[in-house]
């Protein structure tokens, strides 16, 4: 699948705190490719996360999903394009409390209509890839900051999406496991060929990454598409 966001502007907030955070963003992101987003705090990558991930409509422009506009679909279509082709780790880990690191996985499987006994090894696999495999049976809250990060990534990859959005893989955890984190990500990407953008300060992200995107080169560009396939 391609991702394609055309002229995409959103304003959030009311009254005086109104702000335009995306004005006419364009940009393209291709299969089997890592984007990493980078700018300052508060340039909405965050927001462009959410847009491309049909979490939030924008006031103006497309988000075309292989060539489908997801910012004209009905909620309903919206929730079933999230639920079987869009991939999230967010910065908060966005975990269901109650249930154990391993069950977060399978729970996420059961939502998007597949069986969760059949992915309950792959679950257990991807676990241990990000480095908590021994906290298979914690719960969401007898996690740290970092470990509810990481089980959210491997919650994101258990499906391989074909959109894969990240925020901020690496801000919880230190050198050694954010390169495997980043490694992770990558090879999942080229391997599955989804489209994968990650939202993130940190160079050494963007190092692995195949394409660098500025928010300062989208922001406030209304005119001319900003490739992101193109280095
Ligand atoms: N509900 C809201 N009402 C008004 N402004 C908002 C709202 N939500 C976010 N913003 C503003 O939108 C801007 C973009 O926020 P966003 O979280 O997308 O930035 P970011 O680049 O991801 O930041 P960070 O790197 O700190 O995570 C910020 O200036 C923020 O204050």
């Amino acid at each position: 699948m391609s991702l394609e966001l055309s002229d995409v502007t959103v304003a959030l907030g009311s009254g005086d705190a109104r702000t335009t955070v995306l004005d006419g963003v364009c940009a393209r992101f291709s299969p089997g490719t890592v984007t990493a987003l980078v700018g300052p705090s508060g340039s909405g990558k965050s927001t462009l996360l959410a847009v491309a991930g049909a979490l939030l409509r924008p006031d103006d422009g497309q988000v075309l999903l292989d060539g489908r506009d997801l910012a004209a679909l009905g909620d309903s279509q919206r929730a079933r394009v999230r639920r079987e082709h869009i991939g999230y780790m967010f910065q908060s880990g966005n975990l269901l409390s109650g249930l154990t690191a391993v069950e977060q996985l399978l729970a996420a499987a059961s939502i998007a209509g597949r069986r969760p006994r059949r992915l309950r090894h792959r679950a257990e696999e991807l676990l241990a890839a990000v480095g908590v495999g021994h906290r298979l049976t914690h719960r969401a809250e007898q996690l740290s900051g970092g470990e509810r990060q990481r089980v959210a990534l491997a919650r994101a990859l258990l499906l391989a999406p074909a959109l894969l959005l990240v925020d901020e893989p690496t801000a919880a955890v230190d050198r050694s496991q954010a390169g495997t984190l980043t490694e992770l990500i990558a090879a999942s990407t080229h391997e599955h060929g989804c489209v994968t953008v990650v939202a993130t300060h940190d160079p050494a992200v963007s190092e692995v990454a195949d394409h660098r995107l500025d928010m300062a080169a989208l922001t406030g560009a209304a005119t001319g598409a900003r490739r992101a396939d193109q280095p």
